[in-house]
């Protein structure tokens, strides 16, 4: 299994339907969906916007810290299978304090799972809280400043859900993440237009940007994320779900690596879209034909693009070269 770096993973999009259903029932809601294969006939989606309706009222039945705490231990579960070796994971808090979830409750229970990840699962991790765009930006500064008073262990923030609007408006929540030493990065180009991933860069100041397959439209921007090296953190299966591209064999892959653009694959929502990460990789590897030396970089990329210490990174790098070599000496 390819040791993996997982830079762009909705924790709420791992929420499969069984786990769904058992929060349901343990916290005394009843669903809309008479049962499990009435909920999965739901995920046909035409755009970003249908999803993120049946995204959100999904997520509404977790209520308490355990509730929380179960989703990411499962995640943690599925892709210790998936080969994720680290794990940066984005958690949309505003999503859960708007219908009444104190954010000590939904933190509390991500980040104790979160927490015990190393021992139980061998992944590192790292905590993103990611700012809803179709909210107003007040709200986010207002979430973004009670987070800080918590004492939850935070690595960066993001910015999530419809593309729509201007991202100019986050600049403040942007720079207290700044100020308080917290990463950055932003979803853009990916319903959206390249002149958003211009934006997020320069306005925002983000360190990565999440999907930016648009940014393809325009090959000055190109440019500059390669000569920058700003990591994109790619979602094949999401696209693909998502219509930004019709299937997988139209998936400019290759094309971005030739350009010296520094991509990674990722699972996005998972539960969602057809597969984890280990999917995602596996099918573009099948449709595409991925060679060895685009997955190394691939994983390579990974590790580059995570937000760890020198010493952590040396690990990864090191189980990649590892995997790299066991592969060529079985090719061999
Ligand atoms: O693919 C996505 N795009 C924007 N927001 C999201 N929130 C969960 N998944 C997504
Ligand atoms: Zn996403």
């Amino acid at each position: 299994m390819m040791p993996t770096v997982e830079l762009h993973l909705h924790l709420e999009g791992t929420f499969e339907p069984e786990l769904i259903f058992a929060v349901a029932e343990r916290n005394g809601i009843t669903l809309p969906y008479g049962d499990i294969e009435e909920l999965r006939r739901r995920y046909e989606f035409t755009g970003l916007q249908n999803f993120l309706d049946l995204y959100y009222a999904n997520m509404a039945v977790l209520r308490h810290e355990q509730d929380f705490a179960d989703l990411t231990r499962a995640y943690l579960a599925r892709a210790r299978r998936a080969g994720v070796r680290h794990a940066e994971v984005f958690f949309d808090i505003q999503a859960h304090t708007s219908r009444g979830v104190p954010a000590e409750v939904a933190l509390g229970g991500v980040s104790e799972a979160l927490a015990a990840s190393e021992r139980e699962f061998g992944i590192s991790t790292g905590l993103i809280v990611t700012f809803l765009r179709h909210l107003p930006a007040e709200d986010a500064l207002r979430s973004l400043e009670e987070i800080l008073r918590l004492d939850v262990p935070l690595l960066g923030v993001g910015l999530c859900s419809s593309e729509v609007g201007p991202a100019a408006p986050f600049k403040p929540v942007y720079d207290l993440a700044r100020a308080h030493g917290l990463r950055r990065v932003a979803h853009a180009g990916e319903e959206g237009p390249a002149a958003n991933v211009r934006e997020v860069l320069d306005v925002l100041g983000v360190e990565r940007v999440d999907h930016g397959i648009r940014a393809l439209e325009d090959d000055a921007l190109v440019d500059r994320l390669v000569a920058e090296r700003v990591p994109l953190t790619l979602c094949p299966l999401s696209n693909v779900r998502l219509r930004v591209l019709d299937n997988l064999a139209e998936y400019p892959l290759r094309r971005m690596l030739e350009r010296g653009l520094v991509v990674t694959i990722n699972s996005d929502d998972p539960a969602y879209f057809g597969g984890y990460v280990d999917e995602n990789v596996r099918q573009l590897t099948d449709v595409l034909g991925l060679s060895l030396d685009e997955l190394t970089t691939l994983a390579r990329n990974g590790v580059e693009a995570a937000f760890v210490d020198d010493a952590r990174r040396a690990e990864l790098a090191a189980e990649v070269t590892a995997w790299r070599e066991a592969q060529l000496a079985h090719q061999g």
